[in-house]
């Protein structure tokens, strides 16, 4: 299968949305589950609220790959996991190189057959996306890692475990990933374990309680500093995946952009952190009611600046969303993307529909209010196929989205549930 060439969204714009939406289970969440649950040597593991995106797919194909046993039941939105029967530690490149989220496979690797060769890591191209902090983290644990170069000139990863041992790690910055495995590979090593400066994120305090429920030691979750406390082993357990809160940033959008009233069910404002704010600030009225999430847009948007920060800061999965959003606003917006150093190809696809949008290193100045109309777009990464979503609602006419599987990758059912709000959008599919 291509990496997205195969995948088309057409959108005619103007309807504004109303209406009902489930929020999705979390991606970014997910996937540090299926990794987790690579770690039970016995038992199975049941996740619930799964979503029905690409990456999970690919994460089922990968597990599948290496030994486990891994049904999807789509349906259900339920995956079921074996793991005693892991026999492989290669990740191969063809499934690996797909998503991001393949290189959260590697602790149990360790633990469980002592080695992992990382034939490829994939995910969204948003400029550099390095590995060291997790390479460093393993190599203070007592691991080896060392790089060979394929035939093909591709480098493959080599770690070998030896008995991991606890440590004090940390993460320069903090990490999304990085610090869900530091948390994996610590669960099960010997000894105790700090990790300084991990990553604050809802997803990783969900993964954190997956793995405790497994039977894993670990505290302080959500302060920064996380200390783990090595067990023998871990056993499987069922567990509910929190809602996506970018599939939620996005529904809010989309009822902005289109002037709408939605209720999003399961859609929390809290996790939402600053992006909340900000969309407050630009015109979107929340009234969060227990579970569900109101929203709607009343006046005309008002332009913003952004900042993309860690949680609870702007969520830079946010940023190309919200820079569609801002193309509709009533001045200049401003969007500073400090996590990501290459997140701005959405820019180019925008001025293709008539936006105005001067982009400067990791800057971007957005010149609104445009007019958007229908043109041939493409879906460069994951979110900027969203923000071209959000944009298509919005513009006269009609959008084609090419290389729409990296939507997929990430967003579930993405015309059933916007098609059920009242818009007009259909996926085609090679
Ligand atoms: C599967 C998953 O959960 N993906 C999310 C995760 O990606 P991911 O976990 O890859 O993002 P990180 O938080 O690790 O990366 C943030 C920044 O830190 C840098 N860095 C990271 C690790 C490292 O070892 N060295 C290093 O320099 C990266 O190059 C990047 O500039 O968090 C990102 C930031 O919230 C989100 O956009 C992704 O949706
Ligand atoms: C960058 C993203 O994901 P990944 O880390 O899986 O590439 C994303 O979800 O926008």
């Amino acid at each position: 299968m291509s990496m997205g060439q195969d995948v088309r969204y057409r959108v005619h714009g103007g309807r504004p949305l109303q209406g009902t939406v489930f929020i999705q289970g979390a991606k970014n969440a997910v996937l540090p589950m299926i990794g987790a649950s690579l770690m039970a040597a016995k038992g199975r593991t049941v996740l619930r609220n799964v979503p029905i995106i690409e990456d999970v797919r690919r994460a089922v194909e990968l597990a599948r790959a290496i030994g486990a046993k891994a049904e999807l039941h789509e349906a259900e939105r339920t995956l079921v996991i074996d793991a005693s029967t892991l026999s492989s530690p290669v990740l191969p490149a063809d499934i690996a190189s797909r998503f991001r989220g393949s290189f959260l496979f590697v602790p149990a690797l360790l633990h469980r057959l002592g080695e992992a060769v990382i034939e490829g890591v994939g995910g969204c191209n948003l400029g550099s996306r390095n590995l060291d902090f997790h390479y460093n983290g393993f190599k203070r644990m007592g691991a080896t890692v060392t790089e060979q170069i394929a035939d093909n000139g591709d480098g493959i990863i080599h770690i070998k475990a030896g008995d991991l041992r606890g440590g004090t790690l940390y993460c320069d910055t903090p990490s999304h990933t990085g610090t869900e495995n530091l948390i994996m590979a610590a669960a099960l090593a010997q000894g105790t374990t700090l990790i300084k400066n991990a990553a604050l994120e809802p997803e990783v305090l969900d993964n954190i309680e997956i793995l405790q429920r497994m039977g894993a030691r670990i505290s302080g979750g959500g302060t920064g500093f996380i200390t783990v406390e090595g067990v023998d082993e871990l056993n499987g357990i069922e567990h509910t995946v929190m809602p996506d809160r970018i599939d939620a940033g996005v529904f809010v959008m989309a009822a902005a952009i289109t002037g709408g009233e939605l209720s999003l069910v399961g859609a929390s404002l809290e996790h939402l952190g600053v992006a909340a704010d900000k969309l407050e600030q630009m015109g979107v009225e929340f009234h969060q009611q227990g579970a569900v999430l109101q929203v709607r847009r009343e006046r005309p948007l008002r332009p913003i600046n952004v900042i993309t920060d860690e949680y609870p800061g702007f969520a830079t999965d946010l940023q190309s969303p919200i820079m569609a959003l801002s193309c509709f606003a009533d001045g200049p917006s401003y969007i500073y993307e400090r996590i990501f150093d290459g997140r701005f190809k959405l820019a180019e696809e925008l001025t293709k529909m008539g936006a105005d949008i001067e982009v400067n290193g990791n800057r971007a100045k957005v010149n609104g209010p445009n007019v958007l109309r229908g043109a041939e777009v493409e879906a460069h990464d994951l979110r900027c196929g969203s923000a071209l979503v959000l944009a298509g609602l919005a513009a006269e006419g009609l959008t084609t989205i090419t290389s729409a599987y990296y939507l997929d990758r990430g967003h579930a059912h993405t015309a059933e549930r916007l098609s059920q709000l009242g818009a007009d959008i259909v996926r085609e599919a090679d």
